[in-house]
């Protein structure tokens, strides 16, 4: 299982239109490595925390210039092979006005899978004024096997990805734009996360200063035992790596931990 992590620079300094112009391309080029899963980070055309910009970006997942464009790259303008695409999220509005922050992802089989993000980070400002709640957990089949999503600030709620782990979960994706103030939160955390549940971690930050926060890359990939496979560093980078997805079932059966969940 080939994976390249796309860890991006969304700096306030680039106007989103020429950032997503510019990270076409960069999918683009993936295409050459011979991926088959690529994972976008959080918010990444707007930023996760230019707050001010997500009301005037905000549209249908259907009507996104920048999901049209990857859309293409994806499938290589139908004329395949097609590569498996976690978009990163975006400012969704629905036709009733509510906003979500919206990650999208779409393999082979054609069919789109989106997940809006449960839990809104910001307290009393960002995603909680500004933004709905998510309300479903999703899961996609993959040759792989289950993907489970999740956005950033959910990484923080273990019951989440317990959820996950219900439904089948076998590798958790994740898209975020996690500042470097907390990064150490974020490297513990996607261990505890990988080793509690015993699967792969896949989990593309951003790097850069956005609504005047510096975010703080350390994409990663954790394997089931809680390994760190690869982790990017604090610039943009495309984090690439090949896996053993049998991985998560050799660990599952040589440390048999969750035959003793205690449900009730
Ligand atoms: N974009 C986010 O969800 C940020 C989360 C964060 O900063 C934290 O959990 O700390």
């Amino acid at each position: 299982m080939r994976v390249s992590l796309m860890q991006l620079a969304v700096d306030d300094a680039e106007a989103p239109e020429d950032r997503w112009t510019r990270v076409v391309k960069l999918v683009e080029a993936e295409r050459e490595t011979g991926a088959e899963l690529v994972v976008l980070p959080e918010l990444w055309v707007t930023g996760g925390f230019d707050y001010k910009s997500w009301t005037g970006h905000a549209e249908p997942i259907a009507d996104s210039q920048p999901i049209a464009a990857l859309e293409k790259v994806r499938t290589h303008d139908g004329s395949g092979p097609e590569m498996w695409l976690h978009f990163g999220s975006y400012v969704e509005r629905t036709p009733e006005g509510i906003l979500y922050n919206t990650a999208v992802f779409r393999g082979p089989d054609g069919k789109q899978a989106q997940y809006r993000k449960i839990h809104r980070f910001g307290f009393s400002e960002g995603e909680v004024t500004l933004m709905g709640p998510g309300k479903d957990i999703v899961t996609v089949s993959s040759p792989w096997g289950t993907l489970g999503l999740a956005t950033c600030y959910d990484l923080r709620f273990p019951e989440l990805f317990r959820r996950l782990l219900n439904q089948g979960m076998e590798h958790m994706v994740m898209c975020s734009a996690w500042p470097a103030k907390r990064i150490e939160h974020w490297r513990v955390l996607l261990k505890a996360r990988a080793i509690e549940n015993q699967v792969f971690v896949f989990a593309t930050n951003c790097v850069g200063t956005n609504g005047g926060v510096a975010l703080g890359g350390r994409s990663a990939v954790i394997d089931p035992w809680g390994n760190v496979v690869a982790e990017a560093g604090t610039g943009e980078e495309v984090l690439r790596v090949d896996v053993d997805p049998a991985l998560v079932a050799q660990t599952r059966s040589a440390l048999p931990v969750l035959n003793d969940r205690r449900l009730r």
